[in-house]
């Protein structure tokens, strides 16, 4: 049914991983201190005060890097097991290259990695949540080969100062956000808009880094304290529009096209892209009288070196589309949307009080995500790293309860009916933060951010206490009906 499963008394394993997630662009601040250099989200948001729709930036953010003992203490009030934050490459390393390596910037994270060590809870990092160094992509950023070596350099100086603290390391969040939004698109950093040349590109060089890492970290880290390495893909649910085979057809391109990109080369058997995308863009290369194909290809042996780089799958996911296959052309041309030609859309019934107008409550569709994983990828280890509800701000957020139990009680389903492996799930976010185009307008927080206080006040939401709850009990709050979403009746 509509929430991914009926009542139940089913539990969480007692071993199940509960976190919280945040980003080191959207929460720390201090964009220019302690020798920090600017990254490609800084150059942006300050050449570009309109792409941001309230004109906000994240100079300032929840200042985390001055409250970070604060973060601590709200993430042992959830009671969650382990906090996914992210590090910024251009407060590590302000030139992007490692002649300089900066100390105070490590010395942010150590001190944070300890505050959590010493309240019981498990550091997970993020090695790069879209923050590039601005001096890297002047020199062409993920487009440039080479990066794959900057990116590997940047990881070592992570795993030497990091690797005997921290248990669990994420390469990427969402990568398709960087490569396709970012140098295909508009709507992330850098704002590229090179569609059809390099958001392939980006994705190429991206995943030859990934696994750059992932070898450099199972060869000289792991060993130090039985670590575990992933990468956070993004994906929405793809449910087909009508129940018909071309329907079903472009509801499975979209899942292969889109997280299949970057989780065929890494978790499948026979790795490598996907069969459909290596057709369909040869073929339209071909009648865009390109000489070669604007997919760059792996050679058998790099399809070798990237298959099996991670020891679980890291899943974001926050809501579901409608699919079916485009009659003629869609997209600029060339563009991997035009490539692969098919039209998504929402169901004007799903709930959408949320401040993000991309996210309609859907649990059926994480339910079905996950099976979907689950068949495709061979039983892999899931940890969703991120799932979230976003509102225009408020403290008693019912919302955002009525999400996160109802998107609860569909992974339970998907736990204890549909057998998906999932050891930990991750709710986005701690707290208020920047949230890119929307600033400050779209609020995911468990914890409320009085932005205008000189301390950025950080006050527990009902959502936070709900979540806490769940962790204590491994259970949905008795009282939680799956068939009401009253909640969400504006
Ligand atoms: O229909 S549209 O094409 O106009 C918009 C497509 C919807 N996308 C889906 C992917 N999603 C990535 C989520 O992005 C993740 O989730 C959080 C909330 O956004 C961010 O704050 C995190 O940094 C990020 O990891 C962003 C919105």
């Amino acid at each position: 049914n509509f929430s991914g499963g009926l009542k139940s008394n089913y539990t969480f394993p007692k071993d199940f991983l509960f976190g919280v997630s945040t980003a080191a662009y959207q929460i720390e601040g201090a964009w220019n201190e302690d020798g920090k250099s600017e990254s490609i989200w800084d150059h942006l948001v300050h050449t570009n005060a309109s792409f941001v729709k309230d004109g906000s930036n994240g100079d300032v953010a929840a200042d985390s890097y001055h409250h970070y003992k604060r973060d601590a203490e709200m993430v042992q009030e959830l009671g969650v097991n382990i906090y996914r934050f992210s590090i910024s490459w251009p407060r590590i390393l302000p030139t992007g290259l490692t002649n300089q390596i900066n100390e105070l910037g490590l010395k942010y994270y150590s001190n944070l990695i300890d505050e959590l060590i010493k309240r019981n809870v498990t550091p997970m990092v993020t090695i790069y949540h879209w923050d590039l160094p601005q001096k890297l992509q002047n020199i062409g950023g993920w487009s440039n080969a080479h990066i794959v070596d900057y990116y590997t350099d940047y990881a070592k100086v992570l795993f030497d100062n990091f690797s005997n603290r921290v248990k669990y390391w994420v390469t990427f969040n969402e990568p398709m956000q960087t490569c396709l939004e970012g140098y295909g698109g508009t709507y992330r950093a850098p704002v590229l808009n090179r569609h059809g040349i390099a958001e392939y590109l980006c994705t190429h060089n991206l995943l030859k880094a990934h696994a750059s890492v992932y070898h450099l970290f199972n060869e000289n880290y792991r060993h130090v304290n039985k670590g575990k390495i992933g990468m956070s893909l993004d994906s929405n649910w793809a449910e087909p529009k009508t129940d018909t085979p071309q329907d079903r057809e472009a509801a499975e391109l979209y899942l292969n096209t889109h997280l299949g990109w970057y989780a065929n080369p890494v978790y499948s058997k026979e790795g490598n892209y996907p069969k459909d995308l290596i057709k369909l863009v040869d073929e339209k290369s071909l009648q865009q009288n390109y000489t070669r194909s604007r997919l760059p290809k792996f050679t058998p042996e790099e399809v070798n070196y990237l298959k099996g780089t991670a020891d679980f799958f890291g899943l974001n996911h926050y809501t579901t589309y409608l699919l079916s296959m485009a009659d003629g052309e869609v997209g600029a041309i060339p563009s991997h949307e035009n490539d692969v030609g098919i039209v998504r859309v929402q169901d004007p019934k799903w709930p959408s009080d949320s401040s993000s107008t991309w996210l309609k409550v859907v649990p059926f569709g994480f339910r079905r995500l996950l099976k979907w994983i689950t068949k495709t990828y061979n039983n892999v280890p899931i940890i969703v790293t991120e799932n979230g509800y976003a509102d225009f701000s408020g403290l008693d957020d019912k919302a955002r309860v009525s999400y996160y139990s109802h998107y609860l009680n569909a992974l339970l389903h998907a736990i204890h009916e549909d057998n998906s492996t999932v050891e930990g799930y991750f709710a986005w976010s701690l707290m208020d933060n920047f949230e890119w185009d929307d600033g400050y307008v779209s609020r995911f927080g468990l914890y409320l951010v009085d932005f205008k206080s000189p301390n950025k006040t950080r006050t527990a939401k009902s959502s936070a206490k709900l979540y806490a709850e769940v962790i204590r009990s491994r259970a949905l709050p008795a009282a939680y009906d799956p068939e009401d979403f009253t909640a969400f009746s504006g």
